[in-house]
């Protein structure tokens, strides 16, 4: 890293926690001592809900829950069974672990409202049990405990406020070196498309699982740090106001931020502050007031907001203005006060404090990525493959019934090693239902799909993937918020061996500028080597189509399926198309094509089989199959039933 960007971005971190560190040589008083306790562990707590809420995009409403189940479990360890600070640091964040764990096993298979709901009742659930073990948490009397020494020496209150900013510094270190690994890309992914996470062999599951864990074990780690701190646990400090106070933390400070994390701590530990104080309150609403006229108005003047995402930040935060100056006692209205501010925050800042920081900040600095290093050679990256011509792929009697809709009704295909073997038919023939059932998105209803002979694993993109079997989509699937690069980086295969333990201590970094090298060699292979740190998002179309390619060879794969790897392309964008596919051919990957672009199926294909109603009705040379009297049938009654070959197919089939 040059010492301009090591500066620049290291620095600021460097420079935050040396102030937070240094700053009770300066600060004697003890509530503001207080305040800066509740950061840090605040602090921790954020860092561990971002890993869901920014970095899954879930809405996790469980990590109150977490808190207190962390808290308890350091308040019973001590006082029931005496294990001491350090016994108690590192039980707390296990038994979340554990029970963040056992609750992702079933609430990640629900997506969205289904998931909240599911960890709201977490939440209940938590709340109740600790109300009603009264045996062993004190019921609702609480439980009282004294903060015990570190190796015999007494923590006061500033020695207690160093432990938690060093475990803050620790956490967001380690949170570092997670999220620019593999882990962090694949948690990135799985969001963007979980279906091609699992087809590039990643496991979108496991990793939400892992995720979801790893964050309810830093609520744990938060939890006993707050035992510690206050000394004192009831039931009810961890209920759903204060799920909904975390989660308006993080979505004020940013998402995806460690920054933004310690903002969003700040803004948690100051709330009762702000509620109580009401010199606190006018400053507070009326910095929002002004942070929404500036950022709206510049938003409407530049046209990047629409009017009501620029005016209605104005209106709530003006409502804070006035509101905190009409009503008598500001705390009375805290759940309305937390709603306004929510609102203003989601509407105004989707991104958070942060996230408009760091790009007015990465604008002004234009802070340039580090160099990447020189693409390793594409022979090690994708060594070419003998081909012997025997059978690789084989479909037996392969079915796919949807209800009373035989989409694959019996198909018996073999693809040869080396071959590419085009797969045509006319809309709804079956074609992407079979390529489906082949890579595993689908459960076949009877039959069975070999490779070598052996039988793949079915109904699993992601066992499928790991089996040798690679793919792109018909509508692409990329790793939208992802660069090219990294896109490339996730479906690497054989390069990520480091241990998560060595991931977080950051030694996992060598790999990972192989993993660069790699990667690089095979967008260079597609040619976009050139665009390697552009996000995909920002690519053309027909780059995103070549994208699709090189994520799927990074798998290193004995089939590739193209899926209509033509659609929607211009001229020159097919013709390097086919050239690509050519490249691929040539080092050895077996290619099912789908195709609709008649000139590329005759151009590239060995062997072709035409699909009609879910039914094998030719195979042989793209020329017989062209010829072949039930295609010509199948694909007029097509045009007859108002669904012409789609455009740009060159001559349609029976020409
Ligand atoms: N998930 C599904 N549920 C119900 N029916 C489906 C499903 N997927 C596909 N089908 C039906 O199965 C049949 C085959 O569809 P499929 O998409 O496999 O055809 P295709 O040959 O790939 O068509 P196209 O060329 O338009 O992509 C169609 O009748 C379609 O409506």
């Amino acid at each position: 890293m040059d010492l301009r960007r090591l500066f620049l971005v290291r620095g600021a971190e460097l420079a935050l926690f040396a102030l937070l560190l240094a700053l009770p040589l300066g600060v004697h008083n003890a509530y503001a001592l207080g305040l800066l306790t509740l950061l840090a562990i605040y602090g921790i707590l954020l860092i561990g809900l971002d890993v869901t809420v920014g970095y899954l995009g879930q809405v996790n409403l469980a990590q109150a829950a977490f808190l207190g189940l962390g808290a308890y479990a350091a308040g019973i360890g001590l006082t029931k069974l005496g294990i001491g600070i350090i016994g108690a640091l590192f039980v707390a964040p296990s038994v979340c672990f554990v029970f963040g764990a056992l609750l992702a096993l079933p609430a990640l298979r629900l997506e969205g409202p289904q998931f909240a709901l599911a960890t709201l009742s977490f939440t209940a659930l938590t709340t109740t049990a600790l109300n009603e073990l009264e045996g062993l948490t004190g019921g609702a009397q609480g439980l009282s405990l004294v903060r015990p020494a570190l190796l015999g020496h007494a923590l006061d209150a500033r020695d207690f406020y160093w432990l938690c900013m060093a475990l803050l510094a620790l956490v967001w270190m380690a949170m570092r070196n997670l999220l620019s690994s593999q882990w962090g890309r694949a948690f990135e992914a799985l969001r963007d498309s979980p279906i091609a996470t699992d087809a590039m062999g990643v496991g979108t599951y496991r990793h939400k699982v892992a995720a979801f864990a790893f964050g309810s074990g830093l609520g744990g780690l938060a939890g006993a740090l707050y035992a510690f701190n206050f000394q004192y646990l009831q039931p009810q400090s961890f209920v759903y106001e204060l799920t909904v106070i975390l989660l308006l933390g993080v979505v004020l400070g940013g998402r995806k931020s460690l920054w933004g994390a310690v903002v969003g701590a700040t803004v948690v530990a100051l709330l009762p502050n702000l509620l109580s104080n009401r010199l606190l309150f006018e400053v507070f609403s009326g910095a929002g007031l002004l942070v929404a006229l500036v950022a709206g108005g510049r938003g409407l003047l530049r046209r990047t907001m629409g009017p009501f995402q620029a005016i209605a930040p104005m209106v709530a935060t003006g409502t804070l203005v006035v509101g905190g100056r009409i009503v008598e006692n500001t705390e009375d209205w805290r759940k309305a006060i937390f709603a306004l501010i929510l609102f203003s925050v989601v509407v105004g800042l989707p991104e958070g404090l942060m996230g408009f920081l760091t790009r007015f900040l990465a604008r002004l600095f234009r802070i340039a990525p580090p160099p990447l290093p020189a693409a390793a050679p594409i022979d090690d990256v994708l060594p070419a493959r003998p081909v012997d011509g025997a059978a690789l792929l084989e479909l037996r009697d392969l079915k796919r019934h949807f209800g009373g809709v035989k989409a694959v009704d019996g198909v018996t295909i073999s693809v040869r090693a080396g071959s590419i073997h085009g797969l045509i038919g006319p809309n709804g023939s079956g074609k992407s239902t079979l390529v489906n059932v082949v890579s595993g998105l689908y459960t076949p209803s009877a039959g069975a799909v070999l490779l070598h002979g052996a039988p793949l694993p079915s109904g699993s993109l992601f066992k499928t993937a790991r089996a040798g079997v690679a793919r792109t989509f018909q509508n692409l699937q990329l790793f939208t918020g992802l660069t090219a690069l990294e896109n490339v980086m996730v479906a690497l295969k054989g390069v990520y061996r480091s241990p998560l333990p060595l991931v977080l201590l950051g030694l996992g970094r060598a790999e990972d500028r192989r993993a660069q090298a790699d990667a690089l060699a095979l967008l260079d292979f597609v040619g976009l080597a050139d665009q390697a740190r552009t996000p995909a998002k920002d690519l053309t179309y027909g780059a995103q189509r070549f994208l699709e390619i090189a994520r799927a060879l990074a798998r290193k794969p004995e089939v590739l399926i193209l899926d209509e790897p033509a659609a929607g392309l211009a001229q020159p964008d097919v013709v390097r198309q086919i050239e690509i596919i050519r490249r691929v051919h040539r080092r050895g990957v077996s290619i099912v094509l789908i195709e609709h672009h008649m000139d590329v199926v005759m151009q590239l294909c060995d062997v072709v089989t035409a699909l009609d109603g879910g039914k094998l009705i030719a195979e042989g040379t793209p020329d017989e199959v062209k010829r072949h009297p039930r295609v010509i049938e199948a694909y007029l009654g097509d045009v007859e039933a108002g669904h012409p070959p789609k455009p740009a197919a060159g001559a349609p089939v029976p020409g």
